[in-house]
């Protein structure tokens, strides 16, 4: 055998496709892969422009691609995920991905004919599979980063969270000198409502309310389920009046809403304590004192009502 046979015996077996093209972007050389995967023989595209055949190519990145190869006599490539393919092929990964076509990693090559570049090497590898796998880890990944984020009943941030974003904005506040305002609000009698309606219907009071106060609140705002039946939330470059009007309307949205949990209709109260930073708040942990030392009057003053720290009576 030939070098020249073995050499097309393994470009025609090789699982990659090659591409060869003259300076003037005509196909000079097409193998058995590209031929399965566009479905057209060497004889239909042979001498024919590549923009003609595939109509679907960026021809100024192209352009502009081959052009530093041939400039700069070096080899260039595009990976999926620069660019997730290039030419429209179908692949053949039997199980569904969501990828319609074949996700292509493209190598691209000078050739040259005593020492002048006389044309170009297009090999073109099916990515499909890595991109299949990568993209589902990338979801996983993703996926797996919220649910630490995340409390699985009520799907608010959970404590841990909660927890590092006040420490966030604390250093924040103090840096730039901004208010800084933390609410904390706690279900009254829950005990009591966990033993009428069961555990299960204390949870969908625990889930209905999360939604509600989440919607009640600006983006910049940071909500989060401090433990049981206890929520709080960060108020960034909030004064005490406004933190003020927030716990009012937490507090009456709850009174005012109606749970439905099966036959029920539950209805529930919250008792809410507001702090501000101040200067004698050295730790973010300072601050949260403050405010449960608020939530802590709330509750003893009656429940249902919002109280700061300082003020020994409900906030008007
Ligand atoms: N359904 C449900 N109950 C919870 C959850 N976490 C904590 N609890 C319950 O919440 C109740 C809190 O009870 P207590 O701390 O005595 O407070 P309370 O009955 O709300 O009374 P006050 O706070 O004083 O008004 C306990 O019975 C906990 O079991 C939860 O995720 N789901």
């Amino acid at each position: 055998m030939s070098l020249d046979s073995y050499c097309s015996h393994i470009t025609d077996k090789i699982n990659t496709g090659i591409l060869v093209l003259d300076l003037d972007y005509n196909i000079v050389m097409w193998n058995r892969f590209m031929q399965i995967h566009v479905n057209k023989k060497s004889d239909e595209v042979l001498g024919k422009n590549i923009f003609e055949v595939f109509s679907e190519l960026p021809q100024r990145w192209f352009e502009r691609k081959l052009s530093s190869v041939t400039q700069l006599n070096t080899q260039s490539f595009c990976s999926w995920e620069q660019r997730h393919h290039l030419f429209e092929l179908p692949h053949t990964r039997p199980i569904t991905t969501d990828s319609v076509f074949m996700a292509q990693n493209c190598t691209f090559s000078p050739v040259i004919d005593e020492g002048k570049i006389t044309n170009i090497c297009i090999l073109i590898e099916d990515a499909t599979d890595v991109y299949h796998y990568q993209t589902k880890l990338n979801g996983a990944l993703e996926q797996l980063a919220l649910s630490n984020r995340i409390d699985g009943l009520t799907q608010v941030f959970n404590r841990k969270h909660w927890e590092e974003c006040l420490a966030n904005e604390f250093s924040r506040a103090r840096r730039y000198d901004h208010g800084l305002a933390l609410i904390m609000f706690d279900l009254d009698y829950f005990k009591l409502l966990n033993d009428t309606f069961g555990h299960q219907g204390g949870d969908k009071v625990l889930i209905d309310v999360a939604t509600q106060v989440q919607s009640l609140l600006r983006t910049c705002d940071i909500f989060g389920r401090y433990g049981g039946e206890e929520f709080a939330i960060i108020l960034p470059e909030t004064d005490l009046t406004g933190a003020i009007d927030v716990a009012k309307r937490v507090r009456s949205t709850i009174e005012n809403m109606t749970v439905t949990f099966q036959e029920d209709h539950i209805k529930a109260t919250v008792s809410v304590g507001v702090a501000v930073m101040n200067n004698e708040d050295k730790r973010y942990e300072d601050l949260i004192s403050n405010t449960d030392i608020a939530l802590y009057k709330a509750k003893s003053s009656g429940r249902n009502m919002v109280f700061t720290a300082k003020e020994t009576r409900e906030c008007a």
